[in-house]
């Protein structure tokens, strides 16, 4: 369209942001801006990739299918070991009254609410609801239950559990908001880890806060492999030699090693969650 001022100004995205706050918390993740308009429908058309170190999987590129064990939930698994994975990541969309079932033997779990609320309880008979924003952690082979009355999302991570001599986890259940900001020496970004940082946990969770204009320092290589959501804003994520225009609802695997970086654009912040390997010998 052309201004009175003569510039051509196609519907901003920042547009669809500025009413953000209405609307409610991760609301993008389960409804995501799929492209604009224009391109919605266009035939072949997707912004996800895969090469040998990362996969970019946008929402127009999941595939959902019955989770077997759980009941009336369906599951987009986004990464598993097939791409060189130690973990796998999925959405599951619990529809009502759905149930969940059980990881492998020797499998953890980690569950965060995207959307929605369920309700976790364990053989102790420990009920706990858990809202947007809210997560749990289940050791392996730790008898639970994770039910729903209306529908939910959910992002999950499984591991087989990495065991080590006289030290055992626990569940875990909290929210992002009551988890303290921690030192990021170096870098700008808000951190938060969801889980606790003892030697018994081989993973964590991060939650990542960048303002609009904000990037990493670090151009990070390192061993450990990530799986990352986008919860919130939009960006450009640099994996290896490509660079990706990201907003909230995509999802990143990160081979070991494969160059990263992030940059935060637009009117929001940014906020993502983040799988990392941590306390275990590389060897
Ligand atoms: N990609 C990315 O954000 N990585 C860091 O947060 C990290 O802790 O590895
Ligand atoms: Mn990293």
């Amino acid at each position: 369209a052309l201004t009175q001022d003569g510039f051509c100004s196609a519907p901003s995205v920042l547009d669809a942001d500025s009413d953000s706050s209405t609307q409610p918390l991760y609301w993008k993740v389960t409804n995501p801006t799929l492209s604009p308009s224009h391109l919605q429908d266009l035939p072949g058309f997707t912004r996800s990739a895969y090469k040998k170190d990362h996969a970019f999987i946008t929402p127009e590129s999941h595939v959902f299918s019955p989770l077997p064990d759980w009941s009336n939930t369906l599951g987009a698994y986004l990464i598993t070991p097939a791409i060189g994975s130690h973990f796998v990541m999925y959405l599951a969309k619990m529809q009502e009254n759905s149930k969940s079932g059980l990881p492998p033997s020797g499998v953890e779990r980690f569950i965060f609410v995207v959307q929605g609320s369920v309700v976790l309880t364990n053989m102790s008979g420990n009920v706990h609801k858990l809202t947007v924003d809210s997560y749990a952690y289940l050791p392996p082979n730790f008898v639970h239950a994770v039910e729903t009355d209306a529908a939910a999302t959910l992002v999950v991570f499984e591991r087989r559990y990495s065991r080590l001599e006289n030290h055992v986890t626990e569940q875990i259940v909290g929210s992002t908001e009551k988890q303290p900001l921690l030192e990021t020496p170096g870098e700008i970004f808000e951190l938060r880890k969801l889980l606790p940082t003892s030697l018994a946990y081989d993973f964590n969770i991060h939650i990542m806060d960048f303002q609009p204009g904000e990037f990493l320092n670090v151009k990070e290589v390192h061993y450990n492999q990530h799986g990352l959501l986008l919860l919130e804003g939009q960006g450009i994520y640099r994996l290896g030699d490509s660079w990706y225009p990201i907003q909230a609802g995509d999802a990143i695997w990160m081979a070991p090693f494969v160059p990263q970086w992030y940059a935060a654009l637009g009117k929001t912040r940014s906020r993502y969650l983040l799988y990392k390997d941590v306390n275990r010998n590389p060897l």
